[in-house]
């Protein structure tokens, strides 16, 4: 049976540290969340990410904006946000109503604001192993593995998923551990066969219980990104499952992490620090600016 990681008690520990520091500045750090349309899974997100950057000791600003929202309302709200001195951190849940372009959004966003590293900036720091800021799932899922494995030096990485938000920044992150790194997708040949050389088995490809035990290869570490929201045995009800079969992949595996209670709570932990990042940096910037 693998170890299975508590991303709920890692994440904690992590916020903890951050209060920690946030209570040390002498400013507040703000975080701004932008929500379009009322996605009620993506509410519940936003609530909590809420509630977490208030316990840590920053200022949370909430924006809801109906489903009809156009291009420009959107356009001027983050333009506002840059703007604002309060705001060092700005995420627009994705994904947007299909009418909104969300590139044009993204390219909105300041990217020293910019807490989900999905700027063009941002990613480019990342590929050339420049301080940006980095994304939260990514970021999230390197700090479980340093914890758990140290040194990666050499190990077969799969990230199964190339989506800018998690799949490529892993695939980034990952080769900055010196890693040797596949990234295979939906589309790819004998997806079992490469996911079986995996020593670090990354799944973030969105398809419920895809990975199966018997793609694992024995002992090896498997990160889940995936979080699916499918029908449960009870009539009307829904249950969250991951990218990985785990009652199977939980027999063959090292180490594993859950759905839920692994990779998101690290998620909104990470989001929490990139905000601080972001806002010692912009402050620190200020300060040379004005002095
Ligand atoms: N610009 C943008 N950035 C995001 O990072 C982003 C986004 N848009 N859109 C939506 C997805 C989803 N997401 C989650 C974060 C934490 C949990 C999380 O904490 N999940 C808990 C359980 C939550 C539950 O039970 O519903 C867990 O896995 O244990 C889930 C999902 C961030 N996203």
């Amino acid at each position: 049976m693998a170890d299975i990681i508590d991303g709920k008690i890692f994440a904690e520990s992590l916020r903890a540290g951050i209060a920690a520091e946030v209570a040390t500045l002498a400013f507040t750090p703000g975080l701004a969340v932008v929500l379009v349309g009322d996605d009620p899974a993506s509410k519940v997100y936003v609530a909590n990410k809420a509630r977490q950057t208030v316990e840590v000791g920053m200022r949370s600003f909430e924006h809801r904006l109906p489903a009809e929202t156009t291009q420009a309302d959107l356009l001027a709200l983050v333009q506002a946000l840059n703007a604002d001195a309060a705001v060092h951190g700005i995420l627009v849940q994705l994904p947007l109503p299909k009418h909104l372009n969300t590139e044009a959004i993204i390219a909105a966003i300041s990217p020293a604001k910019d807490v989900d590293g999905l700027t063009v900036t941002n990613a480019g720091l990342l590929a050339n192993g420049l301080p940006g800021l980095v994304p939260c799932t990514p970021l999230g899922c390197i700090l479980l593995l340093q914890d758990r494995l140290g040194d990666m030096t050499g190990l077969n990485a799969v990230v199964v998923g190339r989506s800018n938000l998690v799949g490529k920044p892993i695939a980034q992150l990952l080769l900055q551990q010196n890693c040797t790194v596949t990234i295979a997708h939906s589309k790819t040949r004998n997806l079992d066969q490469i996911c079986k050389t995996a020593d670090i088995l990354i799944a973030a490809v969105g398809r419920s219980e895809l990975i199966k035990g018997n793609w694992i290869k024995p002992g090896a570490t498997v990160i889940d990104v995936g979080i699916n929201r499918v029908p449960a045995a009870e009539p009307g009800k829904t249950k969250l499952v991951g990218d990985v079969a785990f009652s199977e992949a939980v027999q063959v595996a090292g180490i594993i992490t859950p759905v839920p209670g692994g990779v998101g709570p690290m998620t909104i932990a990470c989001l929490l620090r990139n905000a601080l990042t972001a806002a010692k940096r912009i402050e620190t910037t200020l300060e040379k600016e004005l002095s």
